[in-house]
């Protein structure tokens, strides 16, 4: 990937913070990933009357990953209503970990690192043997 490339997919995420549902945080979140087949795949938080019950963007990410084919996950953004960089929540952590597992490379705060570092021992489909 090169920066054009990761400017792309933050452009997908913006994308699709703009369709975020939010009237109880205030706080939209966009979030778009690369697969392995070149397709690029995003969401947006979803909230609820019942607070608690709210979807996270990586929720709707890995849906339409499904949706529309599968495949591995292999880079991932995330931003917020300022533009700034995200980092997912624990939950999406363990979200991604299922499709991207711990080489899947994030943009964070402090760069570009792989999953693993940010979940590290994860619990994951090898573990239902
Ligand atoms: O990784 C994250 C963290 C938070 N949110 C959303 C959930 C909620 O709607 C809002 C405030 O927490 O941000 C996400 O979509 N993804
Ligand atoms: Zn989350």
């Amino acid at each position: 990937m090169t920066e054009a490339d990761w400017e792309a997919l933050r452009e997908a995420a913006r994308e699709a913070m703009s369709r975020a549902y939010v009237p109880y945080s205030a706080f939209p979140v966009g979030a778009a990933a690369r697969v392995d087949d070149g397709r690029t795949v995003s969401g947006c938080n979803v909230e609820n009357a019942s607070y608690g019950l709210g979807l996270c963007a990586e929720c709707g990410l890995v849906s339409q990953l499904q949706l529309t084919g599968g495949g591995r996950l292999t880079h991932f953004t995330c931003v917020d209503g300022k533009g700034e960089i995200l980092m997912p929540c624990g939950r999406c952590r363990q979200l991604l970990y299922e499709f991207g597992g711990p080489e899947l490379l994030l943009e964070t705060t402090s760069g570009i690192r792989p999953l693993g570092e940010m979940l590290p021992d994860a619990f994951g489909p090898q573990h239902l043997n």
